[in-house]
This record gives C-alpha cells, sequence and structure tokens, in this order.
C-alpha cells in the first residue's frame, strides 16, 4: 500500500539563541495522492529540503501538520525510503550488503527481501556488480545501487532530495528513465526535489513551484504526459513549454531580487 500525503499550513521556524530566527516554510500546504510523483522546483534556500524531511519525519514543524497515510508524522518511519544527491554507501561493505543494510538494520531481512533486491539490481544493470565495493563503481552505478537500497525496502513513501545532482547530464538522463520505469512498476508515492526543470517535468505527474523564502507553493502545474516517459516526451511540443513557463517564475524572482537591491541602492 503506498500512502497519501497531506500537509496543512506547515510551518518551520529554526531558532537558536542570539540568532535572529529563520522562517523556512510559512503556511505550506500540499496533497500528494497514494501512488502519486510530485517534483518539486525552487529557489535555493526556498525550504525544499525542510519539506522534505519535515514529510520524512526527521525535522518537526512549529506549526501545522503533516500526514502520511492518514497518520499525523510525529518521527522517522520505517515506510518511507530517501534518497539523497550523495548515493551514502557504506564502503566497507559490498553493493549487495549495501542493499540489504536497511533489512538488517531494522531486522526485516526476508527471502522475500533478498530476492526483490536481487531483481532490483538487474533491473539496473548491476547484477555483475554485485560483490562489487562502492569504489569500484562509477558515480551513476553509485547512486542506482542506493535506489536499489531504498526500493529494496519496499517503501510506500520515496522521497528523492536532488539525487542525480553530482551526475553527468547523459548519466542524470538514463537514470531519469530508470526512475521513471521503476516508478511505473512500483508505483510508490514520490516526492522529487530537484534543480532541474525539465528533470522535474519529465518524471512528475505534477510539478510544485515554490516560492523564496519562507517557502509557499505559488504554482501546481499537472504534467499532460502518461505515466512512461522517454526521450519522445521530451521532443512533445508541451515539454517545452511547461519548462519554459516554469522557467518564468526563476526570472521574474530574480528580477524581483534585482529590483529590491537597486530600491536599496537608491535609497
Ligand atoms: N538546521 C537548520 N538551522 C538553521 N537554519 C536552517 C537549518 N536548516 C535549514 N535552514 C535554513 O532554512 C532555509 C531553507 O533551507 P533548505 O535547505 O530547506 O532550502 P532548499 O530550498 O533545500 O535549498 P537548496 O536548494 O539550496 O538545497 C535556509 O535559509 C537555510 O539556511
Amino acid at each position: 500500500m503506498t500512502e497519501r500525503i497531506e500537509v496543512r499550513d506547515a510551518e518551520v521556524v529554526f531558532s537558536r539563541r542570539g540568532v535572529p530566527p529563520t522562517t523556512a516554510l510559512s503556511g505550506l500546504s500540499l496533497d500528494v495522492e497514494a501512488g502519486g510523483f510530485v517534483s518539486v522546483v525552487g529557489p535555493s534556500g526556498c525550504g525544499k529540503t525542510t519539506l522534505l524531511r519535515a514529510i520524512g519525519g526527521l525535522q518537526g514543524l512549529t506549526g501545522g501538520e503533516i500526514r502520511v497515510g492518514g497518520d499525523t508524522v510525529a518521527g522517522p518511519r520505517r515506510t518511507t525510503a530517501f534518497m539523497f544527491q550523495q548515493p551514502t554507501l557504506l564502503p566497507w561493505m559490498n553493493i549487495a550488503d549495501n542493499c540489504l543494510a536497511p533489512a538488517r538494520i531494522h531486522r526485516t531481512l526476508t527471502p522475500e527481501y533478498r530476492s526483490r533486491v536481487t531483481s532490483l539490481l538487474e533491473r539496473v544493470g548491476l547484477a555483475d556488480f554485485h560483490d562489487k565495493y562502492p569504489n569500484e563503481l562509477s558515480g551513476g552505478m553509485q547512486q542506482r545501487a542506493a535506489i536499489v537500497r531504498a526500493l529494496g525496502q519496499d517503501p510506500e513513501l520515496l522521497l528523492l532530495d536532488e539525487p542525480f545532482g553530482a551526475l553527468d547530464a547523459m548519466t542524470r538522463e538514463q537514470m531519469n528513465f530508470d526512475l521513471n520505469a521503476i516508478w511505473n512498476r512500483a508505483k510508490v508515492t514520490t516526492l522529487l526535489i530537484t534543480h532541474s526543470i525539465p528533470e522535474a517535468v519529465l518524471l512528475g505527474q505534477r510539478v510544485v513551484v515554490m516560492s523564496s523564502r519562507p517557502g509557499r507553493i505559488v504554482d501546481d502545474i499537472e504534467i499532460p504526459f502518461g505515466p512512461m516517459r522517454d526521450a519522445e516526451t521530451m521532443g512533445d511540443p508541451r515539454f517545452s513549454q511547461i519548462v519554459a513557463h516554469v522557467r518564468g517564475y526563476f526570472v521574474k524572482s530574480q528580477n524581483v531580487s534585482a529590483e529590491r537591491s537597486l530600491a536599496h541602492v537608491r535609497d
């Protein structure tokens, strides 16, 4: 069972004595249907990671509520898997053991878990590398292993924070197609944070645009393509129109900050 995400008026204020508080999120509401794939884009520092961490139970709210699968999030959940920009594989374990590590930690290793990891390794082209160590793999292969580690847990929620940001453009594109294929099979509720607008449009069923800090949602765009995405999707004229539309928000926000600094100079 994959899980619905409901974010209601989420607020996160970071406070530390002697330092002015930082409001990372304010009045943010978002719904993601069970099995949906939503991409989130926004200017640097607008609170995207804070939102993802709050949904994953790694960051508490100072206001509002987040529910996952109908339950208020009060801490990390075993059914949520994360992927970050760096694959964070353990260097002393081979790839198969890295992928099985969450099960060993949670004492949930079953024959079914092993066979899921084995078939995922095959699906992402790593079957022949199961006994290699992370430093024997390229960056893209390590990130594929990190996908297998995340999906091996059979999660109900997949939270991805700029997972392909460190990869070269060609590897990144291939990883996008791999992720889309995997999501189409698993249909796990997925939230992707990315700095790449084309990646957001290519993968998301919706693209959510956040304002600069404190992060609020300024647009929520339904992407009019079916669930399977490939190179043809990127060639569709609507693809470049949506990318240009989303890009417009950032050009506008850059202009606003430029105007603000000019006003400051004039004052
Ligand atoms: N633990 C923390 N303590 C204090 N401030 C924090 C903390 N974590 C994040 N912030 C601040 O909250 C704001 C939002 O940070 P966040 O990392 O969520 O943004 P982001 O949109 O993911 O940025 P980027 O796109 O650059 O990764 C920033 O101003 C950041 O400095």
